[in-house]
């Protein structure tokens, strides 16, 4: 069970080494329950790096993540139950339609109404009209717009955001801002990584900046 009382997430001196190179360096830092985060920095500072640990996608070399008060390596199949990242690679079946690649997450989750639910994320994400297409011949803003219906078919506790506005056109930008913040309402926590700062500030209420892998003032 998650910790009511604990930090949404938390990181005692946490390092990520890549070979010779270090990614994070001793961060420690904690989000408050009920607070989003915005994680700022240049290419290469950390963000992605801290978002897969947060996802338990990686492994810290050193120190320990905990998301809702469990920690990150030890209780992974747990945390991962309530956290759902958005990322570069978006994890679609390439062969299967849009509609197809979320009803068939929708079964796996155990959705009551597979086919429903998937068509009805796919009008909120404005892909109806493409909703029977292969994903195959998707543009990337389009693979974007699906990948952000798969995320809120998960309905996770903590929606980790890996520069969700990158690809998206105006509208798709709006339609994401709005998405954030309905997701806000309705209680998740959301961990925003993105060079878009004054978006991301009228978003969430905490900023991480990272400089080389460190936290450093904004
Ligand atoms: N798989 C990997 N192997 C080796 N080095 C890596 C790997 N992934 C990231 N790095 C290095 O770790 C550091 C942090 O990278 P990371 O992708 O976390 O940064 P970022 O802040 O997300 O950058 P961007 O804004 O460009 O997305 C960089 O120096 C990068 O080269």
């Amino acid at each position: 069970m998650p910790s009511t009382s604990a930090p949404a997430l938390a990181l005692h001196d946490v390092s990520k080494r890549y070979g010779r190179r270090w990614a994070l360096a001793r961060l420690t830092y904690a989000l408050p329950s009920g607070r989003s985060l915005l994680l700022t920095g240049h290419n290469g500072s950390g963000k992605t790096t801290l978002l897969r640990m947060l996802a338990t996608a990686l492994s810290p070399t050193a120190g320990r993540v905990e998301v809702l008060g469990r920690d990150a390596v030890t209780d992974r199949d747990s945390v991962r139950r309530d956290v759902a990242l958005l990322s570069h690679a978006s994890f679609l079946y390439e062969d299967l339609t849009a509609h197809q690649n979320l009803t068939v997450l929708a079964r796996l989750l155990g959705h009551p109404s597979p086919k429903d639910g998937a068509s009805a994320l796919l009008s909120r994400v404005g892909l109806e009209k493409r909703s029977d297409n292969p994903v195959r011949g998707f543009s990337a803003g389009m693979r974007k717009r699906l990948a952000i219906a798969r995320l809120l078919l998960k309905a996770p506790s903590i929606a980790l955001l890996d520069e969700p506005f990158g690809e998206l056109d105006p509208s798709g930008i709006r339609d994401m801002e709005a998405i954030i913040a309905e997701l806000k309402a309705g209680g998740v926590t959301v961990v925003l990584a993105t060079h878009l700062v004054e978006q991301g500030m009228t978003l969430c209420e905490e900023r991480l900046h990272l400089q080389d892998g460190r936290a450093v003032a904004a």
